[in-house]
């Protein structure tokens, strides 16, 4: 069986298991003790707390539901924001177009009031503490843009969008300004 302490090293879970071993037979971690969704998440987490990426399963005092998966509390979920927003279940074949007209009718609409498919500022309580700020910051920025330019892509644009935590233009995006002041 997946996991199992007298299967040494015949899989990844064996492995963490036997790493944590105690010989006290109480303080030992069985397979449902370390028991998790994604043990290269975890070893992940390991190295990122500086214990040398030796992982170092924890006793798993409390277990949340996560659709199928039964998780510890203290695992920290990475979940892919950009496969989430690229998903053609969600938003439709044309989902890799470039099409800002999606969002026209508010995002309730545009996501069939899915409150999990659009989250660029995460989800649930350890979400952006800055999503107000941020998007308040862009709407005055874009506002007193609009109100004295109007703007198209320059020629000089090359579409290369970059997966970072969120998808970016690796060139950046040159704009050609013009003035609406009438007599500039
Ligand atoms: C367009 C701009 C921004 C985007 C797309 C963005 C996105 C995000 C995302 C995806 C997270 C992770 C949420 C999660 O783990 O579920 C986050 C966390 C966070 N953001 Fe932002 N953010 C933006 C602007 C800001 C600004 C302006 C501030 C502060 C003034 C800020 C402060 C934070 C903080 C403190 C956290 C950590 C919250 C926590 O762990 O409890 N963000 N942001």
């Amino acid at each position: 069986m997946i996991g199992e302490a007298d299967i040494f090293g015949s899989d990844f879970m064996g492995l963490l298991v036997n790493a944590c071993h105690d010989s006290d037979e109480k303080n030992r971690l069985s397979v449902q003790d370390a028991s998790f969704s994604n043990p290269h998440r975890l070893a992940r987490q390991s190295k990122n707390r500086g214990d040398g990426g030796i992982c170092t399963p924890r006793k798993v005092e409390r277990q949340v539901r996560v659709g199928k998966l039964m998780v510890p509390t203290y695992l920290e979920l990475d979940i892919r924001f950009l496969a989430l927003h690229h998903d053609p279940d969600l938003w439709g074949d044309d989902v890799h177009l470039f099409k800002p007209e999606r969002f026209a009718q508010r995002i309730a609409k545009t996501t069939n009031y899915n409150t999990a498919a659009f989250v660029p500022f995460g989800f649930g309580p350890r979400s952006c503490v800055g999503m107000s700020f941020a998007m308040t910051g862009i709407k005055i920025v874009l506002s007193m843009i609009l109100q004295r330019y109007s703007f198209t892509l320059s020629p000089a644009f090359v579409h290369s969008p970059l997966p970072s935590l969120v998808l970016k233009p690796q060139h950046g995006i040159p704009l050609l300004f013009r003035s609406l002041r009438t007599d500039a």
